[in-house]
C-alpha cells in the first residue's frame, strides 16, 4: 500500500528526531511492502521566519489531504516576544482543531530495561506500570478567550483565560476514554478540579451519567492535585486517565519521566474519523536543539502508534515496538536515560540501531 503523510519537522530538536523517524518508517516500508511518501511543511517558529505566520492555509490544507501528519514540536526562544497570537504553539493549537483532533493519548509504559532511569523506588515501581493518558484535545483552557482587562481591585492589568468544556466534549472523550480501557485492564480515573471549577463539575457529572454504559469498567474520579501526587505514589493504580487539556498536558509530562525520560513518549491525536497527527510529547528542547543528542524514541515510536491507529497496520507497529525494546534491553541509551558512566549515543546512532533491527 502507499500512504501520503505530511511531516512537520517544526522547530529545535524537531527536525533532529523527525529525520530520524522518516528513515525508520522508509525501513518499515522496504521491510512489509509499503510506500510512504512524504510531504513536508512549515508550521510553528520556521514558519513565523518565512511566511511571517505561525500556521498558512497551505499547510493546513496539505496536513487535511494528507493520510496522516507527523510532527516534531514547534516554538523556542526565538520567538518568545512575538505577539501572542502569532507564536509559534498558536500552529500546534490551530493544527489541532483544523483537523478536528479531540482525542491525545499518551501511553506511559515502564521498559523493564530502563528502571535504572525511572526516578521512583524500585520497590514502589513493582512490576511496572502501564498507563494510558487519554487527554481531551480541542477544548478547555487553550481554546478559551484569552483576554486582559484592568483589575477592579484596582491591581493593574490582569490577564483572563476563559476555561469551558460542555456536555458534548466530555461525552466525546470519555466515551473514547472508556473504549480504550475496555481494550486494556478495563479501568477508568477521570481527573479533574471538581472541588473548585464549574467547567470541571460539568465534566464529573457527563462523566458520572456515561460511566453506566460501561457496566464492565471500574471508575473513578480523582482531584488533578491528588493525581499528580498518586503518580509518583503508585503508579500502577492508574490504566486510563482521561482528562481535559490543561491537566492532561501536564499530567502526561509528569507520567513521563515516571517512565525515565520526557524523550520516550509518543502520543497520537485524532479526529471522528480516524485521521491523526503523531508527536512526542515533549517540546522542542531548545536546551539541547543543534548538538544531535536529543532522544528519538518518542517520534519513533509516534510512528508506530500511526501505523496502528491510522493505517491499522499492526505488524508493522509491533516491529517498531519490539525494534526499540530492543535496542533498550541490549543497553544502548541516549543522553537523556543513562546512568552515569554509561556509553552515550547520539540522536541518530540510537535511530540507525532502532533500524538495524527492523
Ligand atoms: N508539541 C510541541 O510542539 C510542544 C512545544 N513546546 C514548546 O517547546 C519549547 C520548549 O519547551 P520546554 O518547556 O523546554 O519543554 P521541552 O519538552 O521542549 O523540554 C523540557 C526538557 O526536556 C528535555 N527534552 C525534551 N525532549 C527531549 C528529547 N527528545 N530527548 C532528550 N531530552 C529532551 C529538554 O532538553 C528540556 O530539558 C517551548 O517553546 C514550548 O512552548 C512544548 C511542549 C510541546
Ligand atoms: C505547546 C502547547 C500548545 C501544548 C503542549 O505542551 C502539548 O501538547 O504537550
Ligand atoms: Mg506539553
Amino acid at each position: 500500500m502507499e500512504y501520503n503523510i505530511a511531516v512537520v519537522k517544526g522547530d529545535g530538536i524537531g527536525p533532529e528526531i523527525v529525520s530520524e523517524a522518516m528513515l525508520v518508517l522508509d525501513k518499515v516500508g522496504e521491510k512489509f511492502g509499503h510506500k510512504f511518501h512524504f510531504q513536508e511543511v512549515l508550521a510553528g517558529g520556521c514558519s513565523i521566519d518565512k511566511n511571517g505566520i505561525p500556521l498558512t492555509d497551505e499547510t493546513i490544507e496539505i496536513c487535511k489531504n494528507a493520510d496522516s501528519v507527523l510532527l516534531g514540536a514547534v516554538g523556542g526562544p526565538k520567538w518568545d516576544d512575538v505577539p501572542s497570537a502569532k507564536r509559534p504553539e498558536k500552529a500546534l493549537l490551530g493544527l489541532r482543531a483544523a483537523l478536528g483532533l479531540f482525542v491525545n493519548l499518551r501511553p506511559a509504559q515502564m521498559h523493564k530495561a530502563l528502571a535504572d532511569a525511572c526516578p521512583i523506588k524500585p520497590e514502589i515501581i513493582g512490576d511496572g506500570f502501564d498507563i494510558l493518558v487519554c487527554r481531551e484535545l480541542t477544548g478547555d483552557v487553550y481554546f478559551g478567550k484569552h483576554y486582559r482587562r484592568e483589575s477592579d481591585k484596582g491591581w493593574g492589568e490582569t490577564g483572563a483565560d476563559d476555561m469551558n468544556y460542555s456536555v458534548y466534549e466530555v461525552e466525546r472523550i470519555g466515551r473514547r476514554a472508556f473504549e480504550m480501557a475496555m481494550k486494556r485492564n478495563k479501568k477508568v480515573c477521570s481527573v479533574d478540579k471538581a472541588n473548585v471549577l464549574e467547567t470541571s463539575r460539568v465534566w464529573r457529572e457527563t462523566m458520572h451519567r456515561i460511566k453506566d454504559e460501561y457496566p464492565e469498567v471500574e471508575y473513578t474520579d480523582m482531584y488533578v492535585d491528588n493525581c499528580a501526587m498518586q503518580l509518583v505514589r503508585n503508579p500502577g493504580q492508574f490504566d486510563v486517565i482521561v482528562t481535559g487539556n490543561l491537566f492532561g498536558d501536564i499530567l502526561s509530562d509528569e507520567a513521563s519521566m515516571i517512565t525515565g525520560s520526557i524523550g520516550m513518549l509518543p502520543s497520537a491525536s485524532m479526529n471522528e474519523s480516524g485521521k491523526g497527527m503523531y508527536e512526542p510529547i515533549h517540546g522542542s528542547a531548545p536546551d539541547i536543539a543543534g548538538k544531535g543528542i536529543a532522544n528519538p524514541i518518542a517520534t519513533i515510536l509516534s510512528c508506530a502508534m500511526m501505523l496502528r491507529y491510522s493505517f491499522g497496520l499492526k505488524d508493522e507497529a509491533d516491529a517498531i515496538e519490539t525494534a526499540v525494546e530492543n535496542v533498550l534491553n541490549a543497553g544502548h541509551r541516549t543522553a537523556d536515560i543513562a546512568a552515569k558512566g554509561e556509553k552515550v549515543l547520539s540522536t541518530s546512532e540510537m535511530g540507525a540501531l532502532i533500524r538495524e533491527q527492523l
